[in-house]
């Protein structure tokens, strides 16, 4: 009986890289077949697509009596073990729970789990247990690969350059355990070498060229066919046969069929009736649509490798910290001392208001309505804990320390100030015509840092305001005569509040977003880079599965990450959040998970992290900048104004705000808008992340 068959296989890459080119390969039950070749030769493709991991291009492939495909894998998984050339294991699970993790994913009785992993522990050396695979040697790290191809007793074994970086004793060990697993089990192994030397010990051998087989035998029949000593020998010498067009072996129809004189075929009959039970007392034979026991696998290695990952932990709590740090100390504050330049022509020389001042006291030294020097007293209401006073002499040097952005701007004091202030009279009658009330003081100031200017701006009118009171209580007049007959209220927020509440919402839904993305990215890249997304697929487990774990940990970790943001908000952040604090938490769970979606969904484009993290990032950027976080939507274009709006980003700012500073419950449309839309989006990404790993399952 064969046990794999391929007819006729022709497979080409980029429609150029012609690999298998009409291949034909039997391996009968029981036999270790061992299929040698130079590098490059379509070793591995041929062993992906017997797997079904890579498509051929024409042929077919037979593996346990079930036609296999891409589009078609084994009905039979958890008959087949496969080590691939790397190493493809979770750096971060030790030596058991690797095997553990195989068993599980492999639905194996635990008991028997637990025999087996002791069995193969023992033939392998691998006695540390407890070690983490990424604190084992290389030759270490193909043991444990080794050891989870066999964990689940499989009737075919697929062993992709197995004993490379072993020492000669672990080879024989191996090799060994080969022969009495075929002899005894009656497996089936498949097996490339590059030590050609080894390969002597196999049943039958395919030596592969040029995408066919040269020849396909058993190394007893390939001496004495080809009069040589060893199978290097036998390869040369098929390889100048090639050459010259002189060997008959290449022409597959033609090729001697493998003697397989090393196998008891009685006994193979027993034994296949053995094995075959003791794997259905291993597995469960019927695999199901969801099994717990995948599942807890599945969950159990995620939050193992996340919390062995000190980067990777130290993101999960640390982000939120530094992000409501970052909105406490360094948003929405300005400088305490900002650079603002003085030239007062009102009096004599720069120094002269600070001894004038300390001899009247700082109050206006007349009990008449009359003053002198009064822009000292102006210059003194301004307030020198948030502006710094920089005196000049003249108008030009100002002008070029501020335009050489050493101070944020000037005022420059007309020399009749306190003649046009005096000469001003409160019951509003006009003042002399040779005097101008405006320019008195004219202000200078670096637009391009419009945040500084309006509150330079804001802080010299008050300055003026409070100025311009204590000289009406000077002449004993009424100061609300300064009144501005408009006067501002306030049905949300407070006037007086600063720039951190009006950034909050947009900055807050921004980081959250970032974080999820981030943090989902690297989460199923991981897997896909590591190689252990191919094995744990080979094994069974349904893309669903996988998805369905990703999701899971990824909702756990944002549950985190939200219980810190809280902890931080309420010891840090002092705005007031007069809204539901638990909705604003679902309603920040649901942003994260959108932005995980959005991760996973872009993960599976590429598995190069730096083209993740910056498609990541860029996706952010765009959302941002159209999101009314930098500037407000209705200010778009409006073709952006429409894409805005279905951004996961630009709803959810306003729901933020709604909720926190306007105390808008669930009934609100801007609330429930805001979790329709993202669970939206978190359905459209999933769907298609799932689309897009079910159409490219494999990775390369
Ligand atoms: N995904 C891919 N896209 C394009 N070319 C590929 C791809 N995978 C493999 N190849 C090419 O196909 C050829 C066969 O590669 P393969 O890995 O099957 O060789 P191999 O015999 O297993 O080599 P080795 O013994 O070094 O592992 C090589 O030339 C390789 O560059």
């Amino acid at each position: 009986m064969n046990s794999i068959e391929v007819r006729g296989a022709s497979k080409t890459y980029d429609s150029k890289t012609l690999v298998l080119n009409g291949l034909n390969l039997t391996v009968q039950t029981g036999w270790i077949y061992g299929l040698i070749g130079p590098s490059g030769c379509g070793k591995t493709t041929l062993l992906s697509c017997i797997l079904g991991m890579k498509q051929l291009d024409e042929g077919t492939i037979n593996v346990l009596g079930q036609e296999v495909s891409y589009k078609n894998p084994s009905k039979f998984p958890h008959r087949i073990g496969y080590m691939p050339q790397e190493t493809a294991l979770v750096p971060e699970l030790t030596i058991k729970e690797t095997l553990n993790y195989f068993g599980n994913i492999y639905q194996m009785n635990p008991s028997l789990m637990k025999q087996r992993l002791i069995m193969i522990c023992d033939l392998l050396d691998l006695h540390d247990g407890n070690k983490r695979v990424n604190h084992l040697s290389g030759g270490g790290k193909r043991r444990v690969s080794f050891a989870a191809a066999l964990i689940h007793n499989p009737e075919i074994l697929i062993l992709d350059e197995p004993t490379v970086g072993l020492d000669s004793i672990l080879r024989e060990k191996i090799w060994k355990f080969q022969i009495e697993s075929t002899k005894l089990s009656n497996t089936t192994v498949i097996i490339t070498t590059h030590y050609i030397a080894e390969a002597e010990k196999s049943d039958c051998c395919g030596l592969m060229k040029n995408g066919v087989l040269l020849i396909e035998d058993s190394p007893q029949n390939i001496f004495k066919n080809l009069g040589v000593q060893n199978l290097e020998e036998a390869f040369l010498n098929l390889c100048i046969r090639e050459n010259t067009g002189n060997n008959k072996n290449s022409l597959n129809d033609e090729r001697p069929q493998c003697s397989h004189e090393f196998v008891n075929h009685k006994k193979v009959k027993e034994e296949t009736k053995l094995s075959t039970e003791t794997t259905k007392d291993l597995i469960h034979e019927k695999k199901k649509k969801f099994s717990n026991q995948t599942i807890k696998a599945l969950l159990n290695k995620e939050l193992v490798r996340i919390f062995r990952q000190p980067y990777e932990i130290g993101f999960t709590f640390v982000f939120p910290l530094l992000q409501v740090f970052c909105f406490t100390v360094a948003l929405g504050k300005f400088s305490k001392e900002l650079p603002l330049g003085v030239i007062n022509r009102d009096v004599i020389d720069t120094n002269f208001c600070s001894e004038y001042l300390k001899s009247t006291n700082y109050e206006f030294n007349t009990s008449t309505c009359t003053f002198e020097h009064l822009s000292c007293y102006f210059l003194n209401e301004i307030d020198d804990k948030s502006v710094k006073k920089i005196y000049y002499n003249s108008f030009e040097e100002a002008f070029d320390e501020a335009k050489a952005a050493k101070t944020f701007g000037f005022i420059s004091i007309s020399s009749n100030f306190t003649d046009v202030m005096s000469q001003r009279k409160f019951d509003w009658q006009p003042i002399s015509e040779n005097f101008s009330y405006s320019n008195q003081i004219s202000v200078y100031l670096d637009h391009t840092s419009l945040q500084f200017s309006y509150y330079l701006k804001n802080k010299l009118w008050k300055t003026f305001e409070k100025f311009n009171k204590k000289m009406l209580r000077h002449c004993e007049l009424d100061e609300r005569l300064e009144d501005f007959p408009l006067r501002f209220n306030t049905f949300h927020g407070e006037l007086d509040a600063d720039h951190t509440i009006m950034m909050y919402p947009g900055l807050f839904a921004l980081a959250i977003m970032l974080g999820g993305i981030l943090f989902s990215i690297s989460s199923l890249s991981q897997n896909r880079i590591e190689g252990i997304w191919n094995r744990t697929l080979l094994a069974g487990v349904k893309t669903s599965e996988v998805l369905f774990s990703h999701v899971i940990i990824l909702i756990f970790c944002d549950l985190i990450e939200i219980f810190v943001l809280k902890i931080a908000t309420i010891f840090l952040l002092k705005s007031p959040i007069i809204g539901n604090q638990l909705l604003l938490g679902l309603f920040c769970l649901v942003l994260y998970m959108a932005g995980n979606s959005i991760g996973l969904f872009i993960s599976v484009f590429t598995n190069n992290v730096a083209v993740l993290n910056s498609s990541g990032i860029m996706v952010v950027i765009a959302f941002t900048l159209s999101s009314g976080v930098v500037w407000p939507i209705e200010g778009l274009h409006s073709v952006l104004k429409y894409f805005s709006y279905i951004t996961p980003l630009t709803l959810s700012i306003a729901t933020i705000r709604n909720i926190v500073f306007k105390g808008f419950t669930i009934t609100h449309p801007t609330v429930y808008g805001g979790f329709l839309l993202l669970s939206g989006w978190i359905i459209l990404m999933l769907f298609l992340c799932y689309r897009m790993l079910k159409k490219k399952k494999f990775t390369d």
